[in-house]
């Protein structure tokens, strides 16, 4: 997966696979401007009997082919959700060997979410510029293969988690992947323009698994975290969808500002941004699962948040500011986590009590 939307001026991305010849036998298919599933269908078992397997040159590029099936570049995020987390849960003494554990569970499952999510959407993935190059599309796995790959991932998972963490962690990242297939990329994702909105609970999930791998239970403050990433979703992809509309048209998807168009989602996007800074601060009050120094991370990085959403409200058709907003949702989240997991630590409740200390000697 490339950074494509790192490169401006944004027009329509460029082919990602510039050295390949052209995996698929046929032409392009006509532009759909309707949902379409039987003609999907269809193409997807054209995709089955049409592809020409291209062999890999070394068991790198094998290695290769099946790393990029799971999406690696999105998962760094998630894990970091599942470690603030695990950080406000062990009240910022979290043992390394269960971080350890759940990191690698949580890597595991998202994983083999991604990669049935690949076997699931290569039809679609070789119509848009953005996908075709994934391993599936250009013929360098076959489905099978994928997802006998996908069936492993999910069992080391849950096994991981359930030995080394516990049962309820197993569950919540086993319920993820079977959330993240069938009501997002199954049912929800090809027919509804609130799929990502729906849908973005799986990808909620994984702070739900952090805070279950350390209490063996789940609490208001691990509800929280769970609907701040399910608040932020929208904006993170809507920005992004804002930006790679026509390839969503080209192939049916009925991405919000295909069917809605920008105005609308702009406007969408200025409603979850502003509910999910609003959200951040429960954590603070009236939950009290974070403290001061989270508060202030979270109102500084979520005035930003704000701003930027504005921006676009104000200027639904730039696309470069569409892409400031997903870029900086990104960086949004992490350091969010990051705040988390600072405010968290015995040496921060330390300072902070030191200073406020001072203060009152002071006052
Ligand atoms: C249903 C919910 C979501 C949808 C539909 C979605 C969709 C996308 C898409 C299409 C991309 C661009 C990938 C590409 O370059 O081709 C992307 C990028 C990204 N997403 Fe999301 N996303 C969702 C939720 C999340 C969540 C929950 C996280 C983590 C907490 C996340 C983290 C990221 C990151 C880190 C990137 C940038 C990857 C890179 O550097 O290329 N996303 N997302
Ligand atoms: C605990 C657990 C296993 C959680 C799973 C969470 C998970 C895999 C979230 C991923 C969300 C995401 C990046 C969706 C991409 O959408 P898309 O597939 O529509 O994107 P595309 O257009 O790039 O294919």
């Amino acid at each position: 997966m490339g950074d494509w939307y790192s490169q401006s001026p944004i027009t329509s991305p460029q082919s990602p696979v510039p050295n390949h010849q052209s995996p698929v036998t046929s032409p392009q298919s006509p532009v759909p401007t309707v949902i379409n599933k039987f003609k999907q269908r269809e193409r997807a078992n054209m995709i089955e009997t049409n592809v020409s397997r291209r062999h890999h040159d070394s068991f790198f590029q094998v290695i290769q082919s099946y790393y990029q099936l799971t999406k690696p570049r999105i998962i760094p995020l998630l894990l970091i959700t599942t470690a603030g987390s695990m950080w406000i849960a062990a009240k910022g003494q979290v043992n390394p060997w269960l971080l350890l554990v759940t990191l690698l569970g949580g890597t595991l499952a998202a994983a083999s979410a991604q990669t049935i999510n690949c076997i699931y959407d290569r039809d679609i993935d070789y119509d848009m510029e953005r996908t075709r190059h994934r391993p599936m599309p250009s013929g360098r796995v076959q489905p099978r293969d994928a997802l006998i790959f996908a069936i492993a991932l999910a069992v080391g998972s849950f096994t991981l988690l359930a030995v080394f963490a516990n049962l309820l962690a197993a569950l919540l990242a086993f319920s993820g992947i079977v959330f993240y297939v069938l009501v997002y990329t199954h049912w929800l994702k090809r027919h509804s323009t609130q799929n990502i909105v729906i849908g973005g609970a799986a990808g909620a999930i994984p702070a739900l698994v952090g805070w279950a791998a350390v209490t063996d239970t789940l609490s208001w403050a691990a509800w929280l975290i769970f609907a701040i990433v399910f608040l932020w979703t929208p904006p993170h992809f809507w920005a992004l969808a804002l930006m790679i509309r026509d390839d969503y048209a080209k192939v049916g998807i009925p991405m919000l500002p295909v069917v809605a168009g920008d105005k609308a989602t702009v406007r969408q996007i200025w409603f979850y941004t502003v509910i999910t800074v609003t959200s951040t601060v429960l954590l603070f009050y009236p939950l009290h699962a974070s403290g001061i120094v989270y508060v202030v991370i979270a109102l500084t990085l979520g005035g930003v948040f704000v701003h930027k959403s504005w921006r676009l409200l104000q200027n639904p058709e730039d696309k470069t500011v569409a892409r400031e907003l997903f870029l900086y949702s990104i960086s949004y989240m992490m350091l969010l986590c990051l705040g988390m997991v600072v405010d968290s630590l015995p040496i921060t409740h330390h300072l902070v009590s030191t200073i406020l200390i001072q203060l009152h000697l002071l006052g």
